[in-house]
């Protein structure tokens, strides 16, 4: 076959390659505008790493769809070696059968429809108290703090659901994940230059990481010990009904009927996964929710209008099952999630050569899909950078991985197994924050002036939090 050449890309320098073009405190736009001049492919060179980068829908499907079982494993960097304890969790495990079986674990058993249907019980109490908390600062005139809040929530929700409530040293666990996320989302020396000893040797980063995953993996253990010791004694015991996450992957490695027996460290892999991959992601596209219908109240007040109509008056913790026909609060959350993806950058490796567009890409390759770019592709999208929900009015084009132009759970085998809780998530909280209040800016600051910067992570969330001076509505029962 004719050789086709390598993707174009930005010039570069020795030793670090075209980070010169990308380091800045938002990447993925400083990405997306190289993109923009150099076509759906680029090669940038990330310290001695080549890394192409996809950023057209055509692209995009030939990795997600054509190439899916060529794509389904993870570049595999030294950090995210620690980050996934060596291959043992879903996230960063390389494809095999090992991730096959800890995914199919977690399709099967921790985010099934039951599950997450299970989950529903669960989310009101958290929401409840959310709720509480802002009838009693509005009642002060003091501004909620919008994007600690949102995270709070994601992070009770998930702690209910694996562990059944707060867990001993949670705030910990969540100070340690943070300072994980936050290395995972730099640029690490030993990211950059893998094969130099000289560079490991000076990482600060891998040796933070190192420290901060030990610290989550002591804290699991701890709590993995004391449920067993409660299981034993016989009490608290559940049934299969009953059982939080902690419990299915206690329950399977009793059983012991797996391929690979689910060892402790798996446990703790997999609960970091989950924490992780749901946490973070679902908190920023609250606050970024929240930020945009601010923005644009007349989007805020139809949205409002549909939940308060759709549910009537004097309601009290709005459930998930209240929320089959809020169709117009649907388009609101595609819409933020078209541009505000918290994964603007999802990271594949070819597992064997092949080609993408016509362009070689040999075993080996990383590639970073740039669902940010392409989400606000022009070619796609009319009026790509504005916040317009109606786009999606009488149109089929949705999240769930058929429509290339729109995958901010990604496509194919790996794509995110946790979008049913994610967005059954959203949509409760959403629903409660619009029905039980206004919200407008402290002070009554003008729209422009909300700060709209990005802060880059692994999860890209606000740069300054969001606070907004909640209004109650109605008579929720604040006791
Ligand atoms: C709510 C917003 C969320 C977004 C936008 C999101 C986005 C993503 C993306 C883009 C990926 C990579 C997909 C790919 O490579 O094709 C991913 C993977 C993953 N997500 Fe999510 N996620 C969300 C919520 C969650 C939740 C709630 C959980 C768990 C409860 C979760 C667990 C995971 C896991 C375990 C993976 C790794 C899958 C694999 O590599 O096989 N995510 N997510």
């Amino acid at each position: 076959k004719p050789h086709k050449p390598q993707p174009p890309g930005p010039w570069t320098l020795p030793i670090i390659g075209s980070l010169h073009h990308v380091i800045s405190v938002v990447p993925h736009r400083k990405i997306t505008e190289l993109c923009r001049r150099h076509g759906p492919l680029m090669l940038l060179k990330l310290g001695e790493v080549p890394a192409v980068i996809v950023s057209s829908a055509e692209a995009a499907a030939q990795v997600m769809k054509t190439n899916d079982l060529t794509f389904a494993t993870r570049p595999g960097t030294p950090t995210q070696d620690i980050a996934g304890c060596g291959g043992r969790g879903i996230i960063f495990a390389p494809y095999g059968d090992h991730w096959r079986q800890m995914r199919k674990v977690c399709i099967v058993e921790l985010l099934s429809a039951k599950q997450v249907r299970r989950m529903d019980g669960i989310r009101p109490a958290e929401v409840g108290s959310l709720l509480r908390y802002i009838v009693a600062t509005a009642s002060t005139g003091a501004t909620v703090n919008i994007s600690e809040k949102m995270m709070e929530l994601s992070n009770g929700i998930v702690a209910r659901a694996v562990f059944g409530g707060k867990f001993a040293e949670q705030e910990e666990y969540i100070r340690e994940l943070d300072v994980v996320l936050t290395l995972l989302g730099g640029f690490c020396l030993v990211d950059l230059f893998p094969s130099s000893r000289l560079a490991r040797w000076l990482s600060f980063g891998a040796r933070r990481m190192q420290r901060s995953y030990g610290c989550m993996q002591r804290i699991i253990e701890n709590v993995i010990e004391e449920r067993k010791a409660v299981r034993a004694a016989g009490e608290g015991t559940c049934s299969v009904d009953e059982e939080d996450l902690l419990d299915v992957l206690l329950r399977l490695q009793k059983e012991d009927s797996l391929a690979f027996p689910l060892t402790t460290e798996s446990i703790c892999a997999v609960l970091f996964d989950i924490f992780s991959g749901a946490t973070d992601t679902t908190g920023t596209i609250l606050e970024w929710a929240m930020s945009e219908l601010v923005r644009h109240p007349k989007t805020m007040a139809r949205a409002q209008l549909e939940i308060r109509q759709t549910l009537g008056q004097d309601r009290d913790v709005i459930t998930n099952s209240d929320l089959t026909e809020l169709t117009y609060m649907r388009m609101v959350i595609k819409e933020v999630l078209r541009l505000h993806q918290p994964a603007p950058l999802i990271p594949r490796m070819a597992r064997e050569d092949c080609q993408i567009l016509g362009y070689d890409m040999p075993k080996g390759t990383t590639i970073f899909i740039n669902v940010f770019a392409v989400s606000r592709d022009p070619k796609c999208w009319k009026s790509p950078d504005e916040f317009v929900p109606e786009r999606f009015e009488n149109n089929s084009m949705d999240y769930i991985g058929a429509h290339y132009e729109f995958t901010p759970f990604g496509a194919g085998r790996r794509q995110c197994p946790g979008m049913l809780f994610g967005t059954s998530t959203l949509e409760i909280a959403l629903a409660n924050l619009l029905y039980h209040f206004d919200w407008v800016l402290p002070g009554g600051a003008s729209l422009e002036s909300l700060d709209m910067s990005e802060k880059f992570g692994i999860t890209v969330g606000r740069k300054t939090d969001l606070q907004l001076i909640a209004i109650p509505r109605g008579q929720f029962n604040a006791t």
